[in-house]
């Protein structure tokens, strides 16, 4: 996991880097120049119209200059537009970029950019060295940018995002940021989804060890992460222990939400997996999950099973029933979906949930429990108490899903895809997440297989599929998730 640096550590991680590694600034700073060019290169874009870098007069800038030559070498045309106004005011390796720019490389002064004659925009202007208000000239320029129509590709931060806050004033609008090292917490925010685009993180070798000496709470998960999570299984493990798993999940008309958390459930590698369903609506899940069994209120033991998922499709009147499991089951559970709105109703239920438990909220139920949030920020910190108090964990569902751990860190997920957004897909998550608990997964490695496995399997029925896919595509491509990272 990659830990996340407020943007002012950015200077300071260069410099431990630097020292560390014998290398210079300038080289770091090709070596970011590279990384960009790699992936502009592997995305194929045309180089039949000409490409504008817009570079300020910082280190940003002096990776847009590097990046500039680098292209050209590449065959594509590249036309600088300068957004200072003399060298004076360069950093130092911006201006040793400058000077090893090729005499073929146009240079105008910003305000000459004709949107008309490009076929892509790279935005070199600000990045993470912004402090405070911007100028008004900055405003100008990024106005300018924000004038290309096309492809905008901005270099480390969309050019007037704080790399640390929430909210922006004046920012270019990026189809794509390209960011090094880490992802600056400030693209992780859904706010900020609109300006940042697709987000790319160019590896410009710092190391993980490098950034764990800053204190931050702040974590990016990566596929590379998941394997170690795992527990491993031999040839001589059996059923049990693949644990047995209880879904509370269904109710009429709501069936759907306990047969796909059933069947994610298998997929993800249950040994068993019962329901607990109304009596009368007990056929829905025997004829669409034959291998999962029935079970009802009033022949329960509920500590017979190694870990419960409570929520999806209950109804708003499981109160009793809720509060009945929280008294009577002490292992962690996952708490979704209806369950978390009655929670929220019932505050003094808070208290009863097992430590170590999950509850997975979407923006919505989150708000529910928690109240209403101006920013994310406030949200993730709102979370943060809350699960350092209760020590229980939180998964705050979205783009990015954030895994609020009972210790105070904050892990964001990096994979999922748009086609997700669509009914049942929460109800998968649980099956899942509740799955790995009852395989004797701790919290946190349930969690954080669970949530990226998700977001993974997501991504591979979304390319199979695209437009329409449904939460039973992706539960079809769960198993493909553990031979994708590797893992048996
Ligand atoms: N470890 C990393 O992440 C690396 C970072 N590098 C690059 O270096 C950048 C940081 O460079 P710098 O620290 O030089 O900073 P930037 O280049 O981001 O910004 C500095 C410039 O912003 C202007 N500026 C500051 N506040 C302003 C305001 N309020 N209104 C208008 N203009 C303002 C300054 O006058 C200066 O010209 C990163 O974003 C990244 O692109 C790479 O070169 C190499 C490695
Ligand atoms: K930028």
């Amino acid at each position: 996991m990659i830990k996340i640096l407020s943007g002012a550590e950015v200077s300071i991680l260069d410099k431990h880097h630097i020292q560390g590694k014998g290398i210079s600034s300038h080289q770091l700073m090709e070596k970011a120049a590279e990384g960009f060019v790699d992936w502009f290169l592997e995305k194929r874009f045309s180089s039949s119209k000409p490409i504008a870098l817009f570079c300020g007069a910082g280190n940003n800038g002096g990776d847009g200059l590097a990046i500039a030559r680098l292209l050209t070498k590449h065959g594509f045309q590249c036309v600088v537009f300068t957004c200072f106004a003399d060298e004076g005011s360069l950093s130092e390796d911006c201006r040793i970029n400058l000077g090893l720019l090729p005499s073929a490389i146009r240079k105008f002064p910003w305000n000459e950019f004709d949107s008309e004659e490009f076929g892509l925009v790279i935005d070199a202007y600000l990045g993470v060295g912004i402090k405070g208000p911007l100028r008004e000239e900055a405003k100008s320029i990024i106005d300018k940018i924000n004038s290309f129509k096309g492809i905008k590709v901005s270099v480390d931060l969309p050019s007037g995002l704080s790399a640390d806050y929430s909210g922006f004033d004046h920012c270019v609008h990026a189809e794509v940021t390209v960011t090094f090292a880490f992802p600056k917490l400030a693209l992780l925010l859904p706010e900020h989804a609109k300006v940042t685009g697709e987000l790319v993180l160019v590896d410009i070798g710092i190391s993980e060890e490098e950034l764990e000496v800053f204190h931050s709470s702040y974590y990016y998960l990566l596929k590379k992460d998941i394997p170690a999570f795992h527990k491993k299984f031999h040839r001589f493990s059996h059923k049990g222990d693949f644990g047995k798993v209880l879904l509370i999940a269904g109710s009429r008309g709501k069936m759907g939400a306990a047969a796909l958390s059933a069947k994610a459930a298998f997929r993800t590698g249950s040994g068993l997996v019962s329901c607990q369903v109304p009596l009368e609506e007990r056929i829905i899940i025997q004829t669409s999950v034959p291998e999962a069994m029935c079970v009802f209120e009033d022949s329960i033991d509920w500590m017979a099973f190694d870990a419960i998922g409570v929520g999806p499709g209950i109804g708003l009147d499981q109160g009793e029933l809720l509060e009945k499991l929280l008294r009577e089951y002490d292992r962690p559970i996952v708490m979704d979906a209806d369950a978390l709105t009655l929670l929220s109703r019932n505050p003094s239920f808070l208290d009863l949930i097992p430590k170590e438990s999950i509850l997975t909220p979407h923006l919505g139920e989150f708000e529910r429990l928690f109240g209403k949030c101006r920013t994310h920020l406030e949200r993730l910190e709102k979370a943060r108490r809350f699960c350092m108090n209760y020590k229980l964990n939180v998964l705050i569902k979205g783009a990015n899903s954030v895994i609020c751990l009972a210790d105070g860190r904050q892990i964001f997920n990096s994979s999922g895809s748009h086609f997700m957004a669509t009914a049942g897909m929460g109800d998968v998550l649980t099956g899942m997440i509740t799955s790995f608990l009852g395989q004797g997964y701790s919290s946190e490695q349930a969690l954080v297989c669970g949530v990226y496995q998700h977001g993974l399997a997501g991504e591979m029925a979304g390319d199979m599929k695209g437009r329409g896919t449904l939460a039973s595509d992706v539960i079809e491509m769960i198993p493909e998730t553990f031979k994708r990272l590797g893992v048996s």
